[in-house]
């Protein structure tokens, strides 16, 4: 199991967050996070919750108002209904947080869940027990306030769970994904179900009896969406339940009050969250004073009652954008920059809105604002998300939550009031005239206050500083200024093992090599650090533990004698046409130096793939191993331990669950075989696998030794020296590369063996099953 999952979620979540470091975009990203179950159903629950709630939030209103003949008493309880949804969070909302952090987030949501059934199932059922209109309407009031309430408590429960069940790099694409859900998916779903309902009945002409009709139906489903989110939460997301030590000791030994004003202190004294919380609020201001603003604007503009709908639409619009597209359109550019820059935008096209003309202009400014508003609201609880300790994330996130709703509704109403002062004074400009208003006055004092917000967000949480921002954003849209990829024709095939320490790579490099050219292939064994003069001396300055390199230097070592190995030993050889069996190659800085030392993961890619010009292995053997197991390994090699493995037993975690990550991502290119199981059923699978993958083609001979060129500086690999010998942390591996008898073979080439090691029946290889929890990624 997943540490993060057995432990029920939260006591090592710094380490869970730590790890899954790897970068995916787009539907590899998707589908990696539709594949952890728990997240899977928590989504499918937010589903539920979100259809039931936007159903029960039309069908309440329109039931309100349906007990009324008059037109006044129809828009008052229409309104009242869904006023008295937001009141909530203003009385009750700042204390919801403490709830989520305090206690069982799962029985926090199931028991939350149960109760909102109860008061909405309640609703429909006061007429049918003879309620006159008057209590009807006060009961729905009564029931909708209180599960509102008990609303406020669910969210932060369900907010603050989120990044235990998923690794840190996937929160962002979990985050779209709900997003997408909440507010794209499940308010048109409801409506369509609420009219398709209302059709089908008028249609067929029956004459249903009160309890049935269709809002009542509406009403019933919104219910019992709540009693299926319990269900589902209590029985199969029972990851989010217990407590981290953490947080078992604050809620031991702290009052309520005590860890409502700690919450607060947090977020005031942690300058990033603080940051980030008060950026989110003017993205969303921005977003209201548009809103408020837009029926005078649409006026203004002299373009019709329908302008307004369209521009409100337009806004709407934007935000899906933002949120859907924007990580694919910035790619890799850093998340706390991406955060300022979306307010900055957001803001601007509110001051842009102000300065507009024409419909048309109108239209493209509220798709920004939308787009500048959504960006933001993804990139601000993606980082809180990350960033927030467990023990704090539920009042951090009821703080959001209720405070975007306290904002929007602020700057609509307060935008409302104030475009209603003053008047309008129409400028002409010669072809061009239009009206200066206080509506546009309100959009471009607005819009000039957030982009100060914006401008200040972005300067307090710079990851980047001294990095040109321009330069820096327009490399993101480009992808980044690489080379394009270094182009070779490329007829052999490139093979590596990867897998935490004592897996037994070396091992089965050994034996798949001598397989091969037990073949007749032409066959080059080589290893990341030090398959060459120059890579060894890079892995004594990485490995020997009197040396200490800082993170990033490291991250550049290793990155220095990847782009020498791959230029002068593993292209040439591919290029040949011979088959390359690589111990370790760049899913280790993935793993080691981004998850490992927690450095950013898309900086190492792209250090990596400039090292290499783009060049990626055919196949990946990953050899799962339980970081104790492989380190008992290193161990009893009575040999001593270097400065990677001395590391900590929580980085060896993250850097295993960085390879399962990785190739969870990616299922093709990997095989991930359980490095626990003997070492001859390992090969067979290896060998299995590699069989398909050289397919039919012909062995490509070993050359005559001296047709070789030669690496100006590669070593001779010698396998048929003792694999496990281990002098020191230079030339560990030294048989291997042969770098302890650097005239023994001609370079490039894999010695043969006489005889083949004995291969028990071929191992079951199992592929990653999309069923799988992420502890069962792993391997086969
Ligand atoms: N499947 C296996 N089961 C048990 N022991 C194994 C297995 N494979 C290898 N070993 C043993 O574990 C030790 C480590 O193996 P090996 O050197 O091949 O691992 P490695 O992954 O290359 O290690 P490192 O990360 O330190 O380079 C050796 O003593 C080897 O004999
Ligand atoms: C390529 C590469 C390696 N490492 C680490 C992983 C290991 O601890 C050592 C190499 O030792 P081995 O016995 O040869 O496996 O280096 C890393 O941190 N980053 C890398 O890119």
């Amino acid at each position: 199991m997943h540490p993060a999952v057995i432990t029920g979620g939260t006591a090592i979540d710094t380490e869970k967050r730590e790890s899954g470091p790897v970068d995916l975009s787009g539907a590899a990203a998707l589908r990696s996070v539709l594949r952890i179950r728990p997240f899977r159903r928590l989504w499918l629950v937010l589903g539920l919750a979100s259809f039931g709630d936007w159903i029960g939030l039309l069908a309440t209103g329109i039931f309100a108002a349906a007990q009324f003949d008059s037109s006044v008493g129809q828009g008052a309880a229409f309104g009242g209904t869904i006023a008295v949804r937001l009141l909530p969070a203003l009385l009750l909302g700042p204390i919801a947080g403490v709830f989520a952090d305090r206690f069982d987030r799962r029985y926090t949501m199931v028991i939350t869940d149960l109760i909102r059934f109860v008061f909405y199932g309640s609703i429909p059922l006061v007429p049918l027990f003879g309620g006159s209109p008057g209590v009807t309407v006060a009961w729905a009031t009564i029931a909708t306030f209180i599960g509102e309430t008990i609303t406020l408590i669910w969210i932060p429960a369900k907010e603050a769970a989120v990044p235990n069940l998923i690794p840190k790099s996937r929160i962002e694409v979990s985050n779209q994904l709900t997003l997408v859900t909440t507010y794209g998916i499940t308010p048109i779903l409801a409506a369509l179900a609420l009219s398709a309902l209302t059709a089908g009945i008028q249609q067929s002409g029956a004459t249903l009896p009160d309890w049935a009709q269709p809002v009542q139906i509406a009403l019933y489903l919104n219910a019992i969406s709540r009693l299926a989110t319990a269900i589902t939460v209590f029985f199969g997301i029972k990851e989010i339940g217990g407590k981290s030590a953490e947080r078992q000791e604050a809620a031991q030994q702290q009052s309520m009050t005590r860890q409502f004003l700690d919450g607060w202190k947090y977020i005031g004294t942690t300058p990033l969250v603080r940051g980030l919380v008060l950026g989110i609020f003017g993205a969303f201001a921005a977003g209201g004073v548009v809103i408020g603003a837009a029926k005078t604007f649409a006026t203004s503009l002299g373009a019709g009652e329908a302008a307004f709908y369209l521009l409100f639409g337009t806004i709407f619009m934007g935000l899906a954008v933002g949120i859907g597209l924007g990580p694919m359109i910035i790619r890799d550019l850093s998340r706390r920059r991406w955060f300022g820059m979306s307010i900055v935008l957001a803001s601007g096209s509110v001051m842009f809105l102000g300065v507009a003309f024409h419909l048309s202009m109108a239209l493209v400014g509220a798709l920004l604002v939308g787009a500048g508003a959504g960006m933001a609201f993804l990139a601000g609880t993606t980082l809180l998300y990350g960033e927030v300790d467990d023990a704090v994330r539920g009042r951090v996130f009821a703080v959001v939550q209720i405070g975007v709703r306290m904002v929007l509704l602020l700057a609509i109403t307060l935008s409302g009031f104030l475009v209603g002062l003053g008047s309008s004074r129409r400028v002409d400009l010669g072809a061009v005239h239009f009206d200066v208003s206080a509506t546009r006055v309100l959009l471009l004092v607005a819009g000039a206050v957030g982009v100060f917000v914006g401008i200040g967000s972005f300067r307090q949480m710079d990851d980047k500083r001294g990095v040109p921002v321009l330069a820096d954003l327009w490399g993101s849209l480009r992808g980044r200024p690489l080379a394009p990829d270094e182009q070779f024709v490329r007829s052999g095939v490139f093979v590596v093992f990867e897998g935490g320490e004592g897996a037994g790579k070396s091992t089965q490099v050994t034996r798949l090599a001598a397989l091969l050219q037990a073949e007749g292939r032409d066959v080059v064994v080589t290893r990341e650090p030090g398959a060459t003069d120059v890579g060894a001396r890079i892995r004594h300055l990485v490995l020997d533990k009197s040396e200490s390199p800082s993170p990033r230097a490291e991250a550049l070592l290793y990155a220095a004698d990847r782009a020498h190995h791959v230029a002068t030993v593993v292209r040439p050889a591919l290029a040949r046409g011979a088959v390359v069996i690589s111990d370790r190659y760049v899913d280790s800085s993935l793993a080691y130096q981004g998850a490992g030392r927690t450095l950013p993961v898309a900086e190492i890619s792209w250090l990596s793939s400039w090292a290499t010009g783009g060049l990626k292995p055919d196949l990946v053997v990953l050899l799962d191993v339980d970081p104790g197991v492989g380190l008992n390994r290193v161990d009893s090699r009575g040999e001593g331990t270097d400065r990677l493995e001395s590391e900590s037993r929580p980085f060896h975690e993250r850097v295993r669950y960085a390879f399962l990550d990785l190739a969870a991502a990616d299922p093709k290119r990997y095989l991930v075989l359980d490095a626990a199981r003997p070492v001859d059923d390992i090969t067979t699978a290896v060998s299995e696998r590699l069989t398909t993958l050289l397919g039919a083609t012909e062995p490509s001979p070993a050359p005559a030794s001296t047709d070789l060129p030669p690496g100006p500086d590669l070593q001779a690999p010698d396998l048929t020296a003792p694999v496990n010998r281990r002098v020191g942390p230079d030339d560990r591996r030294a048989d291997l590369t042969g770098l302890a008898n650097p005239s023994a073979e001609p370079p490039h080439r894999a010695d043969g063996r006489d005889e083949e090691p004995p291969l028990e029946e071929m191992a079951e290889l199992i592929g990653i099953n999309d069923d799988d929890t992420p502890d069962d990624h792993r391997r086969h």
